[in-house]
């Protein structure tokens, strides 16, 4: 199988990756963002791309999300957690006090942020592509392989990356909230459904009627009254007009759970535009609390009441 993921090499991704797969089993393809990742399985170069969704820090990952809810469909088949601690690392012979401006993701910088401003209140955030990239450059410009300034003097990256890329670490275990965990996915072409565990999670995209009031309500209403409680729900601009927005949601369940199979025909019956992104088990392995009358077997019973009712069998 060959997976695309955010490269290079030492990413939280990739650990996220291996996870998966190892690396003797799989071919892993480094991507330079996550929209790449995602697009080369649309395009046939990858069988598979891992991708950040959401953290515990900064909520859904945007680029993410917004891939996923249109163009060609894909759907997620896994979810994998991986603990998101920073290092500070720099060339050899770099000291912390020698540091002004410092290399990071955007979502690492913002996982430091309270960190950065309590120990080093002075430095310029370096935005870069993902948290091993600027590891990648600084080992490159120690070894005299680039020209001209770097333009960062050390990088926030992933503890593994240090000696990856040769790198001197400046500060350890550096994030706001030691709990931080990122959130990844699995990601492929339409298949078949990975079947239910019992611990399952369902992700969707959904339009919601135009100028209607009531109309966020009332979608919320086929997962309330079906029991299926939401694990995220967020609005992305849709990006035709202002004022529209898709809303990107987790449910908790499967497909083939009958309270989610009803909620999600309450979706289409009500709403424009309703993707299924996918129905996975859920990686922290936690089962949904069964509300009285939500069960399948409620289900299936009241199905063959009304169908007994129809046949002129039951009142
Ligand atoms: O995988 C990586 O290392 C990344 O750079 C990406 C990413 C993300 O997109 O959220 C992954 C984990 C952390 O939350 C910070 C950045």
């Amino acid at each position: 199988m060959r997976y695309a993921y955010l490269g290079p090499a030492g990413t939280f991704t990739e650990a996220a990756l291996r996870q998966v797969a190892s690396p003797d089993e799989a071919e892993y393809l480094p991507q330079v963002d996550v929209v790449s990742a995602i697009e080369a399985v649309r395009d046939g170069r990858a069988d598979l791309a891992v991708v950040a969704i959401e953290s515990t820090v900064e909520g859904g990952v945007t680029a993410t999300l917004d891939s996923l809810a249109s163009g060609e469909p894909l759907v997620l088949l896994r979810e994998v957690l991986v603990p998101v601690q920073f290092t500070l690392a720099a060339a050899p012979g770099v000291a912390l006090a020698d540091v002004r401006r410092i290399s990071a993701h955007p979502h690492a910088w913002v996982q430091c942020r309270r960190w950065l401003a309590h120990r080093l209140p002075d430095v310029v955030h370096v935005p870069a592509t993902s948290n091993t990239a600027p590891a990648a450059l600084l080992q490159r410009a120690a070894a005299g392989e680039l020209t001209g300034e770097l333009g960062f003097d050390a990088a926030l990256v992933p503890p593994a990356a240090v000696d990856t890329y040769g790198l001197t670490p400046l500060a350890q275990d550096v994030a706001d909230n030691p709990q931080a965990v990122t959130r990844f996915v699995v990601v492929g072409r339409p298949g078949d459904v990975p079947p239910p565990t019992g611990a399952d999670k369902t992700t969707l995209v959904v339009h919601l009627p135009d100028n209607e009031a009531g109309a966020l309500l009332a979608m919320l209403e086929q997962f309330a009254t079906r029991g299926v409680n939401l694990s995220r729900i967020e609005s992305r601009p849709i990006g035709d007009a202002l004022g529209r927005y898709s809303f990107s949601i987790d449910a908790e369940g499967h497909v083939a759970d009958e309270r989610v199979a009803e909620a999600i025909m309450g979706l289409h019956r009500r709403c424009p535009y309703v993707r299924f992104l996918g129905s996975y088990p859920r990686a922290d392995a936690v089962e949904p609390t069964v509300h009285v009358g939500t069960s399948d077997a409620d289900y299936v019973a009241a199905r063959r009441w009304v169908a007994d009712v129809r046949d002129g069998r039951a009142t």
